[in-house]
């Protein structure tokens, strides 16, 4: 197999819906319902039961978060698109959010640590937030005592003074040492203070070591109750709303930090691209696999740190292409995830650190599966063209094909680019025919439900594919966004298996 990475039954019963916000047990692992089967009117069970609604502007919905609002536009988009079966799978309803930025405003001695208002760069403190892993909450508090306790003064916007502009909390529930049904309640925050100025020699590091000097002191493992796995600092001190500079350091604690998804061990750096529900990414990544056939070349485009392409290999045994258009930094955490791969995985895998919108053409070439997670902004125009025209793609890859004798064979720009690969891994090389197949498969991950519907459109207009298949997974319950997972195979739909068989019968009696 070639990976190539550009950087139950439906029941009702099934829900996860409890009483309490029950974010420190485990959750079931979930399991797919067809939407017209989750309940129109549940009970307040399902309610976000947040102090913080509508003054954060984190969640837009405060009851049924097991039903998104969107779940009715989009059963009956898909159904419209030939698609009735679509599936969705619901998991954690609080205490999802395994990762989170969060903005530090106020004073040192009345800090606030949360999220801005709607429309204002107002922040407001959400202490009790019910979308954080409790173990973030937890350490925002460890956070607000340690700025009031030694004085650090919260980024001030206008004046674009004070120290502390932002942290990123991110969780990890890998630990291996404990039983898995206590990983997720036992996770550790990998916390990264992100500081307004150039650099650890600027006036003020002082500050930041005694920051994270307490954090690790008040949190890590020698404390009472062990919640920090690691302090980095980024700065940055650019006017604009960018959040991290381009400098990150490592403070204290472990300088890895491991994900067990899809299958597999992930390295993520605190720069990388991460998922911010953790069980449901997995939920995804495992209904994902069941598409892709074994030993298939599959080409996996804004790869990020790589987790879905490495998880294909994995589980697939696929050989993949990923493309990905993180700093080159996330290269170390690719690194790092594919030599935990399994032994037995012996795939050709090239990473390349590129733009999946610069002749996206080449990127297909040589697939049987494509792979698409874009940003919520969904796809680059160039790439969606690629995709429609797929057939003359392929057309001009076989006459190249063709014509090509030795000499010229090496100048075809798809053989050029797996050759500029910045990561090659496993032994096998690819494949001769790489250069002729294009994808029959296209599997489109989006968390942007309008961006996706305008692409979906665009695509099934070209009748270059077609639907087959459409899940949802409750990724960010509170809001109205929804993950979606969409099979496109090639060319027209297949004519329904009733129909066939009339045909067929038909036939049987002329004779
Ligand atoms: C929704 S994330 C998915 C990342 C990855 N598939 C995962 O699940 O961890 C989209 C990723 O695409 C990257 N990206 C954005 N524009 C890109 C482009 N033109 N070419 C390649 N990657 C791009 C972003 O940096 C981000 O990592």
């Amino acid at each position: 197999m070639t990976l190539r990475l550009v950087s139950a039954p439906p029941s009702f019963s099934v829900f996860t819906c409890r009483a309490a916000a029950s974010t420190t047990l485990p959750s079931p692992a979930p399991t797919p319902t067809p939407v017209s089967s989750i309940p129109q009117s549940p009970p307040l069970t399902c309610a976000l039961h947040c102090p913080h609604f509508q003054s954060c502007s984190g969640c837009t919905h405060e009851f049924n978060l097991h039903r998104p609002v969107i779940l009715d536009d989009a059963t009956d988009f898909f159904r419209k698109h030939g698609v009735s079966d679509f599936t969705f799978d619901t998991c954690k309803l609080w205490g999802w959010r395994c990762r989170a930025k969060l903005a530090v405003r106020g004073s040192s001695t009345d800090p606030l640590i949360g999220l801005y208002e709607e429309g204002t760069h107002n922040v407001v403190d959400i202490p009790q937030c019910k979308a954080h892993h409790p173990n973030i909450n937890a350490a925002v508090e460890l956070l607000r005592r340690g700025i009031s306790e030694l004085g650090v003064e919260p980024y001030i916007e206008d004046e674009g003074t004070g120290n502390l502009r932002y942290v990123q909390m991110a969780v990890t529930t890998y630990n291996t040492s404990l039983p898995a049904a206590e990983r997720y309640k036992n996770g550790k925050v990998q916390v990264t203070l992100v500081w307004n100025s150039r650099n650890e020699n600027s006036p003020g590091s002082d500050k930041l070591n005694a920051l994270a000097n307490f954090l690790w002191k008040n949190g890590g493992p020698r404390s009472r109750l062990h919640l920090i796995h690691s302090v980095w600092a980024n700065f940055q001190t650019s006017t604009n709303n960018i959040i991290f500079g381009n400098k990150w350091r490592h403070l204290l604690g472990e300088r890895d930090f491991w994900e067990h998804v899809g299958g597999i061990d992930v390295s993520l750096a605190p720069s990388s691209f991460g998922q911010a529900n953790t069980r449901a990414f997995d939920a995804l990544l495992r209904k994902l696999q069941k598409y892709v056939p074994h030993e298939s070349a599959v080409a996996d485009l804004y790869a990020g740190a790589g987790v879905i392409g490495l998880s294909l290999a994995a589980t697939r045994k696929c050989r993949q292409d990923l493309d990905h258009s993180e700093p080159l930094k996330c290269c170390v955490s690719f690194e790092k995830t594919i030599e935990r791969l399994p032994a037995t995985v012996d795939s050709s895998i090239t990473w390349h650190h590129a733009d999946a919108s610069k002749e996206p053409f080449l990127w297909l070439v040589g697939s049987d599966v494509v792979v698409i997670d874009p940003p919520r902004k969904g796809l680059d125009a160039s790439l969606i063209d690629a995709l429609k025209n797929i057939s003359s793609v392929e057309r001009k890859a076989l006459s190249s094909s063709e014509s090509s004798n030795s000499a010229q064979e090496e100048k075809r720009p798809w053989v050029l680019r797996a050759k500029e690969a910045s990561v090659q891994i496993g032994s096998k090389p690819p494949p001769d025919n790489i250069t002729q197949s294009v994808p029959q498969t296209l599997i489109y991950i989006s968390c942007g439900w309008e961006s996706f519907k305008e692409d979906c459109k665009s695509l099934l207009s070209s009748k270059a594919w077609h639907l087959e298949k459409a899940h949802g997974f409750n990724f960010f319950p509170g809001t109205q966004s929804i993950e979606v997972l969409a099979v496109f195979k090639r060319g027209p739909p297949k004519k329904k298996p009733g129909k066939k068989k009339k045909k067929h019968l038909q036939g049987a009696l002329r004779y």
